[in-house]
């Protein structure tokens, strides 16, 4: 049979405007609305926020997928969501209705069952902006209304059934170098954002807003201004100081206290802006009624190494001398595992450990944490200075995971990259890079005879030790992490586009499957009519891309990859429910 080579007429594109606003069906169905009851006692069958429930633990206690039977975990459905860069968000489930956002914050509900799609927002952005970090980690949900924070700095709120867009308030100005990239947070008729742009010398907040209205309740500002409690640990800068918001806090409704993970200090040499500089590389607690800070702790002061501790803490209690203790755990960037105590009256340190190869805390103060640092690791004005780990840090943003039931905590670690730094001084133009060095300034280095660069470590939090670890010798890791009453560690992250599950207990590897693209996405899992589904979007892009590129600068043939870009929504079932 003879097949003619055909051509399709080439439809032509319609223009930018014609192409935004909400497309799709939006079939009529149910949906049922969530309300605080529903976020603070947590459901097993959906996965409603960022992290599954507001104690950010990335854990979710369905167990039909388990150590035993993973191998036999196969796509049910996959979706393409047409966009290249990096796709971070879950999917996020609420009684069959699914949830995904893509790069420049586009919306996709879907039949969490059938991947059939219900509608796609898409928001028209104007054309000037430029953005370091396209991409966006997800919605909120609160009654019938859906949440989403764009890189135009806009909080924008759709009806859950159509994706009609509800309304839509300016948050900053992204002319000024704002943009917003995380999922919001939703708590006591507060819906929660921060803004994202240190590298562009913004000064750092979140903000509550009325969660039917959209009004702004609250503007906190993480820099404190003249006559409030930290204005004086600035001598200067404090108003292009960073401290930005980037990843969603987490919520302890008994002591009704968001906490916030907060960005590094800008520009980024030290010795440009004296003083401790809070509240940057620090965690708070914020009231969400009023927007009040009722607590705070540093990580580590007068930044110099672009380490944001933006993070959220993970809310967990500890068992500490027959004693559990309401505890903040969080894998900093700086590459200590910090554990904290949360009180009514503020955070107290407990203990910093390293979790990587660190070589600039020379000690911490036994009392209050702060580390005294080798000075000679410290980024200065006008001196290239190396120190390890690199600027992305022992873990950049992918969230770590805890189980309640193995009571480990999984990080997602890099080991043994190091960085260089050199500073110059800089002028702060609103709108423009203020980074405080050029990028040829930044240097990436292996620490000599590197195994490995990433490691996913499984941490004992009683006894503060790495209790397993699995390395990838040829790749990095930015995988988010999430973990099952199955026993299992779900994660991606790495350069072959492989998606892996792990045995919680002894972390040996169980099951992988190559996708389509790189996963730096958060994976979640849900449960629609008895079939449990794990979930996560492919799509590779960002950071991850720019720390694969050092490597392959680095050492061409040990990190050699090729993974193309582009975003799939992919969902997974055992092989035996799979046709359900
Ligand atoms: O200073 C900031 O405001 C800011 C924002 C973001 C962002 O919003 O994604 C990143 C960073 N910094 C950053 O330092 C960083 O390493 C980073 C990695 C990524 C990413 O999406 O992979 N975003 C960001």
């Amino acid at each position: 049979q003879k097949v003619e080579n055909s051509v399709t007429p080439a439809t032509p594109v319609p223009p930018l405007s014609e192409r935004t606003g909400t497309q799709g069906a939006a079939a009529p169905r149910t949906y049922t609305p969530v309300t605080d009851a529903r976020l603070q006692k947590p459901e097993a069958r959906n996965w409603l926020m960022y992290r599954g429930t507001y104690d950010g633990h990335g854990f979710s206690p369905l167990d039909q997928v388990n150590a035993g039977n993973v191998r036999e975990l196969v796509p049910v459905w996959s979706f393409s969501t047409g966009v290249t860069e990096g796709h971070q968000s879950p999917p996020i489930v609420n009684d069959g209705v699914m949830f995904v956002t893509t790069p420049q914050a586009q919306v996709i509900a879907l039949d969490a069952k059938t991947g059939e799609m219900l509608w796609r927002y898409k928001r028209q952005l104007p054309e000037d902006l430029t953005q370091l970090h396209p991409t966006n980690r997800g919605v909120a949900l609160y009654g019938d209304k859906v949440y989403v924070a764009t890189t135009d700095c806009y909080l924008v709120a759709l009806d859950a059934k159509t994706g009609k867009e509800v309304w839509a308030k300016k948050v900053e100005d992204y002319q000024k170098g704002h943009y917003m990239t995380l999922a919001p947070l939703i708590a006591r008729g507060k819906v929660m954002v921060g803004g994202s742009g240190g590298e562009y010398g913004v000064r750092g907040f979140i903000a509550g807003y009325d969660v039917n209205t959209g009004e702004q309740a609250w503007k906190t500002f993480t820099i404190p201004g003249p006559g409030e409690p930290g204005h004086d640990t600035w001598k200067n800068g404090w108003e292009t100081g960073g401290g930005s918001i980037w990843l969603t806090g987490q919520y302890d409704p008994q002591l009704n206290l968001a906490y916030w993970g907060t960005g590094n200090a800008a520009p980024w040499m030290g010795d440009a802006r004296p003083g401790d500089n809070l509240h940057t590389s620090s965690v708070l607690a914020i009231n969400p009624d009023d927007g009040k800070i009722r607590g705070h702790h540093q990580y580590h002061w007068n930044d110099s190494w672009d380490w944001d501790e933006v993070s959220a803490p993970l809310l967990i209690n500890l068992d500490r001398n027959g004693r559990s203790i309401p505890t903040l755990v969080h894998a900093g960037r700086d590459g200590y595992l910090w554990t904290l105590e949360r009180r009514q009256d503020g955070i107290r340190f407990i203990s910093g450990v390293p979790f990587v190869n660190q070589d600039v805390f020379a000690k911490l103060d036994p009392e209050t944490g702060r580390p005294t640092y080798n000075e000679a690791r410290k980024p200065r004005l006008d001196n290239k200075v190396e120190f390890c780990p690199s600027l992305w840090g022992g873990k950049d943003w992918p969230p770590e995971a805890y189980n309640p039931q193995t009571k480990l905590l999984y990080i997602p670690a890099n080991e043994n990259l190091c960085g260089a730094l050199t500073g110059h001084r800089m002028d702060y133009v609103p709108g423009q890079l203020f980074l405080g060095a050029g990028l040829e300034d930044i240097g990436m280095s292996l620490k000599p005879g590197a195994t490995h660069i990433g490691e996913l470590q499984a941490w004992d939090l009683t006894t503060m030790k790495k209790v397993w670890s699995h390395p990838f010798p040829n790749s990095q890791l930015w995988g988010p992490v999430l973990t099952t009453g199955g026993g299992l560690v779900f994660m991606g992250g790495t350069n072959d586009r492989m998606f892996r599950a792990f045995d919680a207990k002894s972390g040996q590897q169980l099951w992988q499957t190559k996708l389509n693209s790189g996963v730096t996405a958060v994976p979640s899992t849900f449960e629609v009519d008895g079939t449990q589904y794990i979930a996560v979007q492919s799509g590779w892009g960002v950071d991850a891309q720019r720390m694969q590129d050092s490597l392959v600068a680095i050492d061409p043939v040990r990190f050699k990859s090729d993974v193309p870009q582009g975003g799939v929504v992919w969902v997974f079932a055992l092989r035996q429910r799979a046709g359900q």
